[in-house]
């Protein structure tokens, strides 16, 4: 892999991607206020990010539900450190909705009062890594190693969001402070409706049938692949270098058994064992795997 310290930026102990990084905004994050209707998705880098900014999108712009209007997912949900269209953040009219890798302990603390609505989506961490490897090997194009290589990078958090363990827990274990919802991507996967009503509750929407299924057709995978504005090809084509691969991959469960070896499997699970002891949520790792089962 690319030299990693080229590539990452260290703040407050957190590792950030340097491109496009709101250096300013983070610096000054304690003064960035928070609006009581704001709408963020949270997430640890590929745990569905991209598509919870198709979600928002469809659910709160008719234009976008309808097909009618041109904006990118990432237009209507911005990423709140990532500054990808060079828009300012700060104006936006209400409800702002913006996507963000931050962990808790760097979240403007303005949360705590006014309580915006937050949606954090997690994934199973051996899919996680794999999304990752392929994220820089195909779309960054700065993966020169091997997957053995990303897999150590990923275990010591050198890589964008750093620790996967540390993200979750710390804002899992500040729920009580925080107007939060934990969608698990693998639920998502096989109970899309269900994912998206529960979505909707939550963030006091209430949609008609007929949005609903506009909503959900066009989240499924393969529509969202071929959305232009869903899909971020176009962001991939910015700097004019041909890319062998897309943002939107597989969008699956399970595919880390391609990709582990049964040491690194073994090791994995220890580590998750150890660090992610009496964690209550729950997680899926095979596609075949029952949401109720424990
Ligand atoms: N609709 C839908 N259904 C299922 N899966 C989906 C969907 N949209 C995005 N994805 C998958 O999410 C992975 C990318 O994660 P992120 O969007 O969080 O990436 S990023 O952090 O914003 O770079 C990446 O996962 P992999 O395919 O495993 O690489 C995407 O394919």
């Amino acid at each position: 892999m690319e030299n990693p310290d080229l590539s990452l930026y260290k703040y407050k102990g957190y590792y950030f991607g340097r491109l496009e990084l709101r250096i300013g905004l983070l610096e000054n994050l304690e003064d960035f206020e928070i609006r009581e209707d704001d709408v963020f998705v949270i997430t640890y880098p590929k745990s569905g990010t991209v598509w919870f900014q198709q979600i928002l999108s469809l659910i709160y712009f008719e234009e976008h539900r309808k097909r009618a209007g041109s904006l990118d997912t990432n237009d209507q949900v911005p990423f709140l450190e990532y500054s990808i269209k060079h828009e300012d953040i700060v104006k936006r009219p209400s409800p702002r909705l913006f996507a963000t890798h931050l962990p808790y302990y760097l979240f403007p603390s303005g949360m705590k009062n006014k309580k915006p609505k937050i949606i954090y989506v997690y994934r199973n961490p051996k899919d996680v890594v794999c999304s990752y490897y392929y994220f820089f090997k195909n779309v960054k194009l700065q993966v020169t190693g091997s997957f053995e290589k990303f897999f150590e990078q990923f275990l010591e958090g050198k890589v964008v969001g750093s620790l996967w363990f540390d993200h979750i827990k710390g804002w899992y274990e500040h729920k009580s402070l925080c107007n939060i919802q934990f969608m698990m991507y693998e639920e998502m996967k096989k109970d899309l409706r269900g994912s998206i009503v529960k979505v909707c509750k939550f963030l006091g929407k209430e949609l008609s049938d007929e949005d609903m299924d506009a909503v959900v057709t066009q989240a499924m995978f393969d529509n969202m692949k071929s959305d232009p504005r869903a899909n971020y090809d176009s962001l991939m084509e910015l700097d004019g270098i041909p890319r062998n691969g897309h943002f939107l991959r597989k969008g699956t469960i399970g595919d880390w058994k391609n990709h582990m070896t049964v040491e690194q499997n073994e090791r994995f699970d220890k580590i998750f064992q150890r660090e992610m002891k009496d964690f209550p949520l729950k997680f899926i790792w095979d596609m075949n795997e029952e949401l109720n089962s424990k």
